[in-house]
C-alpha cells in the first residue's frame, strides 16, 4: 500500500574528513572527489526514479549543501527553494572533532568509540574553548542569529541532536508535507539517524546498529499520521548499499 506522503532523504557524499576518517561534526568539511561523484550518482538515481520535489531542506554545512545542489542539477530541478537550518547539521562531536576515529579506537577502545558514535544518550566530551576548531565553529557568521547562545552545542549525543532536529521536522517539514509539498532532505549521518529513529520508533538499543551510507538517497512513504508504510528504501542495489553501510561502520575500528 502506497503512503499518503513520500519524502526523500540523503546523507551527504563522502567528505574530505570522512576520507581521512576524522570526527567531523560541525566542522565544515568539503566533499572529497569521491563524495562529489556520489552526489552526482545520487542525482542520476533520483532522476531515474522520477522523483520530483517542490522544496529542499539542508543543513548549514557545505558538504550537505553541495550534495543537494549536485542532486538538483543532475535531476534537472535546480529552481526549487532550498531551506537551510542548523537543526539539520551533523551531531556536534565536541572534543572528538578532528581526531582520527581509528586512532581514537586504538587509544580508548573500539567499544568506547562505538558508544560515542552510535549510542543514544552518551555524548562525546565537550569542545573546550582551547580546542583547535572552537573559534572556527563558534565564530562562524552563519550562526550569528541561530542557534541562540543557550542552544549552541559544544557536544551532542544522538538524544541531544534529536532534541534540536525534531522541532524542525514537526514544525516545518510536516506542515509542508500536509500542504502537498514534495520534499528532499540532504543532511548528515546522525541528524538523519535521529529522524529515522523517530519515524520507525526505533529503541535506544536498535538505533545503535544503524549506520547510514554516504550519498545514497532513501525514500520513506508515510500514512496520514506520518507513520511509515515504507521505511528507508534506498535508491541503489542491495550489495552497493550493504557495502557502503559496512564501510561507515568500519570507520570506528582500530587499525
Ligand atoms: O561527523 C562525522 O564524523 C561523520 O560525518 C559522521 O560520523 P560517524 O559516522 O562517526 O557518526
Amino acid at each position: 500500500m502506497a503512503g499518503k506522503y513520500k519524502i526523500v532523504m540523503v546523507r551527504h557524499g563522502e567528505s574530505e574528513w570522512n576520507q581521512k576518517n576524522l570526527f567531523c561534526g560541525w566542522f565544515d568539511a568539503n566533499l572529497s572527489e569521491k563524495g562529489k561523484e556520489e552526489a552526482q550518482a545520487a542525482g542520476k538515481a533520483i532522476k531515474e526514479a522520477g522523483l520530483k520535489f517542490d522544496v529542499a531542506h539542508t543543513s548549514v554545512l557545505t558538504r550537505a549543501q553541495v550534495t543537494l545542489n549536485s542532486i538538483l542539477t543532475e535531476s534537472g530541478q535546480t529552481g526549487i527553494p532550498i531551506e537551510k537550518t542548523w537543526r539539520l547539521n551533523e551531531r556536534h562531536y565536541g572534543g572528538l572533532t578532528g581526531l582520527n576515529k581509528s586512532e581514537t579506537a586504538a587509544k580508548y577502545g573500539e567499544e568506547q568509540v562505538q558508544i560515542w558514535r552510535r549510542s543514544f544518550d552518551t555524548p562525546p566530551p565537550p569542545m573546550e574553548p582551547d580546542h583547535a576548531y572552537y573559534n572556527t565553529i563558534v565564530q562562524d557568521t552563519r550562526y550569528a542569529n541561530d542557534p541562540k547562545p543557550e542552544e549552541f552545542p559544544m557536544f551532542e549525543s544522538l538524544k541531544l541532536t534529536i532534541a534540536r532536529t525534531l522541532p524542525y521536522w514537526n514544525n516545518t517539514i510536516i506542515p509542508q508535507m500536509k500542504e502537498g509539498k514534495k520534499i528532499i532532505i540532504a543532511a548528515h549521518g546522525n541528524s538523519l539517524r535521529g529522524i529515522v529513529k523517530h519515524l520507525d520508533n526505533l529503541s535506544d538499543d536498535a538505533i545503535m546498529a544503524l549506520n547510514l551510507p554516504t550519498g545514497i538517497p532513501f525514500v520513506y512513504e508515510l500514512d496520514e499520521n506520518f507513520k511509515p508504510v515504507v521505511s528507508m528504501q534506498f535508491l541503489g542495489d542491495e550489495e552497493t548499499v550493504r557495502k557502503a553501510i559496512e564501510s561507515v561502520a568500519a570507520q570506528g575500528k582500530a587499525k
